[in-house]
């Protein structure tokens, strides 16, 4: 089988591509995120995306890369991890009662000058309106510090969540209806993948 990279320090992502049984082995990306672009949110998230993978992609001579990058949007405001808790509590008062949407940037590529594919996909997600001491509380527990928009919707921030309309892998960093699908333009289908080698999530 094709060798599989994650290029991602996410243990989020690790942990959702384990969930579909694709073995793979995880190569930290080196690159800079800048967020102040003047791109639409979803070509942010693919260019980040591509970067990630290519920057993996490059050290390599075969084998197939996986990257993602993940923003949350407010009106014209994209959030991306907060740099510290004061800017966490601005996120989440912004986030509060309102409905938002994550972008997740998802790029699939061989090294160069192999095949590549690039593309995102959107989930909507409604907060309840959220009391300024349930905004401190939360921020010092620590879980919002390294997520975009300042909540880890699988971890404790699953409380503020009233709806979410779309893909919820997306949320959490990785959306794998589409990544199932592109892998598949690359030859990859998990379904057989997983039948074949017996594995099954836990
Ligand atoms: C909205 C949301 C984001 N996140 C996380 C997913 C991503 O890890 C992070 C967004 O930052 P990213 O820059 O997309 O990813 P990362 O820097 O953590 O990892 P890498 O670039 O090495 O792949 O926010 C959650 O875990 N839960 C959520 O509900």
């Amino acid at each position: 089988m094709i060798p599989v990279y994650l290029a991602s320090s996410s243990p989020r992502r690790r942990a959702l591509l384990e969930q579909v049984g694709l073995p793979f082995t995880v190569v930290e990306p080196r690159v800079e995120e800048e967020m102040d672009e003047q791109l639409p949110p979803h070509r942010l998230v693919e260019k980040l995306a591509l970067r990630k993978a290519s920057s993996v992609a490059r050290q390599l001579t075969g084998g197939l890369v996986v990257a993602a990058d993940t923003v949350v949007v407010l009106g014209d405001r994209v959030l991306g991890k907060p740099a510290d808790a004061a800017e966490a509590i601005s996120m989440l008062s912004l986030l509060a009662g309102n409905v938002h949407e994550v972008y997740t940037g998802l790029a699939v590529m061989e090294p160069p000058p192999g095949r590549r594919v690039v593309t995102h996909e959107r989930t909507r997600v409604r907060f309840r309106p959220l009391t300024a001491e349930e905004i401190v509380n939360y921020v010092a527990t620590g879980e919002p510090l390294d997520k975009a928009g300042a909540y880890a919707a699988q971890g404790l921030g699953a409380i503020f969540i009233a709806g979410i309309e779309g893909c919820y892998f997306n949320v959490v960093g990785l959306p794998l209806a589409r990544l199932a699908t592109v892998l598949q333009e690359f030859g990859l289908n998990l379904l057989r993948l997983s039948r074949e080698n017996g594995v099954l999530p836990a």
